[in-house]
């Protein structure tokens, strides 16, 4: 079994589109798509933003559903500079700029006996760029931070930046990766960026979620085939 996830309905739909919806479960205020793609066995569901709804419904994924990976197709705020509206990025590995106990010594994004960063899976991560060669698609790959916060301000970008090299920003990959470290469950995490991250990038966000989310679709289906 596959686990498919979106943190909101526009991302999700592009993909629900192209797979043969066999059953729709409706758990822990959430509705669950059991489907088929190329003879294998999906579920599928959007999360609703944030960290704790992505993390509930990824570790519902795994343990009533039995997802043996997770795959999350959504879109992204850019950090670096050379990504555009429209862009492609995976994540190599996730965390949450928003974890601050660096009064008692610890780095940002760290808690005690857990880590700042949640790696994603490598094969996974090697068949996405076999396949965007094949493609002949641009796909970026970088760290991808997560907070709950829609983050719309230069300076707050740079700071994610300067302190977790990340490339983009969003606010579910670190939740949902550590949800997969945890229950040793391999991560993908495929994100096309929707705004800067700067001022303004809620009106760049309301006019592109919908295209961007399509952009991140279409490619997941390309890679659901290669799985
Ligand atoms: C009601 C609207 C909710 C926006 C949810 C945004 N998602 C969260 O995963 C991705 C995202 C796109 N751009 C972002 C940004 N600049 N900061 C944080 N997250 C993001």
């Amino acid at each position: 079994m596959i686990g498919i996830l979106c943190a909101m309905r526009e991302e999700l739909e592009p993909i629900l589109e192209e797979v043969e919806v066999k059953e729709v479960v409706e758990y822990g205020k959430n509705k669950f798509y059991l489907a088929k793609f190329d003879n294998k066995d999906l579920v599928l569901a959007y999360s609703k933003i944030g960290k704790v709804n992505s993390a509930t419904t990824a570790t519902i994924m795994i343990e009533k559903f039995k997802a043996k990976k997770i795959l999350f197709s959504g879109v992204a705020g850019a950090i670096d500079e050379d990504l555009k509206i429209g862009d492609l990025i995976i994540a190599t590995k996730t965390c949450q700029h928003d974890i601050d106990l660096t009064v008692f010594g610890y780095p940002y994004g760290y808690i005690p006996e857990s880590e700042v960063y949640f790696e994603c899976d490598k094969s996974l991560n090697s068949i996405a760029k076999s396949v965007a060669k094949k493609l002949n698609l641009k796909l970026k790959e970088g760290i991808i931070a997560s907070g709950d916060q829609f983050i719309h301000s230069k300076e707050k970008k740079e700071w994610i930046k300067k302190t977790f090299n990340a490339s983009a920003i969003e606010m579910e990959g670190g939740a949902v990766g550590c949800v997969c470290f945890t229950l040793n469950i391999p991560f993908f995490m495929l994100r096309a960026i929707s705004d800067s991250a700067e001022e303004g990038a809620g009106i760049d966000f309301d006019e592109f979620l919908e295209e961007s989310s399509k952009v991140s679709a279409k490619f997941l289906i390309e890679m659901l085939k290669e799985i």
